[in-house]
């Protein structure tokens, strides 16, 4: 039996609308700021997206394109600068920075009340005590899609290969929050097909191009690939070997069109949050 695919895509458009509507029925336009240092072909075709889906939903998004060459300390006044902005509710510094700027410093640079990547150290405090935070994207979306398919994770084996701070640890934290049993695995772990091949939730976020296969999988699982490769051909694809995994799995997302669209959903859902609780305050 063939899996059943998560289309990130159908979630995200399905979310998307309702965060539309969302931004038409409140009193102020939410406003995203994204910092674009250098010019990593890459990481300016992720901020088109996020651009793109900001103005699809009405969110004013503001783009801060900076030269690879500027200091730390101008980078640091201008996450200031929108730290003051009161017409702007989110900011994104786009990862990674270049090697001469910590990236450690500029997370904890930006306002806590304004960090919808979850990235900052308050926030991910107050999601590993299961506070109201912002949550991590990556990790938020991978949740939707799980719930979008009536998918269970209270005493779900989840396994996770990753433990990046901005995707492996905190869908890990994420899922435990949700009454799974958690393991992570990383470069160090031997034997990697020994773990994954007990999860019923397999969640892969290394970064390394259609490395999981069938043998790493069990029958029935459900696969969350997270991978963003290019392959030699220059076509993106992600850490699972689609094809044939999915003749295993139960369900399984694509790349593309799988977690990636769920990531800027959420960002946009994030900006909203913060704009609506702005809009409390004042
Ligand atoms: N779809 C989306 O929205 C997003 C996709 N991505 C993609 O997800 C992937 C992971 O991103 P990110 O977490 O930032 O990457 P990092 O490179 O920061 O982390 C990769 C993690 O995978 C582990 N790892 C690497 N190789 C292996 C291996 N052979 N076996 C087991 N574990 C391994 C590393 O272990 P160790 O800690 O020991 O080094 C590390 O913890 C990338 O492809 C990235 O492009 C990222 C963000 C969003
Ligand atoms: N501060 C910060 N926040 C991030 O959220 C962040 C970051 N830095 N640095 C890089 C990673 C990566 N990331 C992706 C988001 C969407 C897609 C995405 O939409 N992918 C499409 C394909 C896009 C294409 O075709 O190139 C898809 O999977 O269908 C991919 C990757 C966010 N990241």
């Amino acid at each position: 039996m063939s899996a059943t695919i998560i289309s990130g895509k159908e979630v995200a458009s399905s979310l998307r609308e309702e965060i539309k509507k969302e931004v038409n029925s409140i009193s102020i336009t939410p406003g995203l700021a994204v910092i674009l240092v250098g010019d990593n072909p890459a990481s300016r075709s992720y901020v088109k997206g996020k651009e793109k889906a900001s103005k699809e939903v009405g969110i004013y998004s503001e783009l801060k394109e900076l030269s690879s060459d500027i200091s730390e300390k101008e980078l640091l006044d201008i996450v200031d600068y929108y730290n003051e902005k009161p017409s702007i509710h989110g900011i994104l510094v786009q990862l990674p920075l270049p090697g001469h700027i910590s990236e450690k410093k500029v997370i904890e640079h930006i306002s806590p009340e304004k960090d919808v990547d979850g990235f900052h150290p308050i926030n991910i405090g107050r999601m590993m005590t299961g506070k109201d935070a912002f949550l991590p994207c990556t990790p938020y979306g991978i949740l939707q899609m799980l719930k979008y398919k009536n998918i269970q994770t209270e005493g779900k084996h989840a396994v996770v290969v990753g433990r990046s701070n901005i995707v492996g640890k905190p869908v890990g934290q994420l899922l435990l929050n949700e009454n799974a049993t958690v393991t992570y695995c990383h470069s160090r772990t031997p034997d990697l097909a020994s773990f994954t091949s007990k999860a019923d939730i397999l969640i892969a976020a290394a970064g390394r191009a259609e490395f999981i296969d069938a043998a790493y999988v069990k029958e029935g699982a459900v696969v969350i690939d997270v991978g963003m490769n290019r392959k030699d051909d220059g076509k993106l694809c992600g850490d699972v070997a689609f094809e044939d995994v999915k003749e295993k799995a139960s369900f399984i997302t694509p790349v593309p069109g799988g977690v990636g669209p769920m990531t800027i959903t959420m960002l946009l859902y994030n900006t909203l949050q913060s704009a609506k609780k702005h809009a409390e305050r004042v």
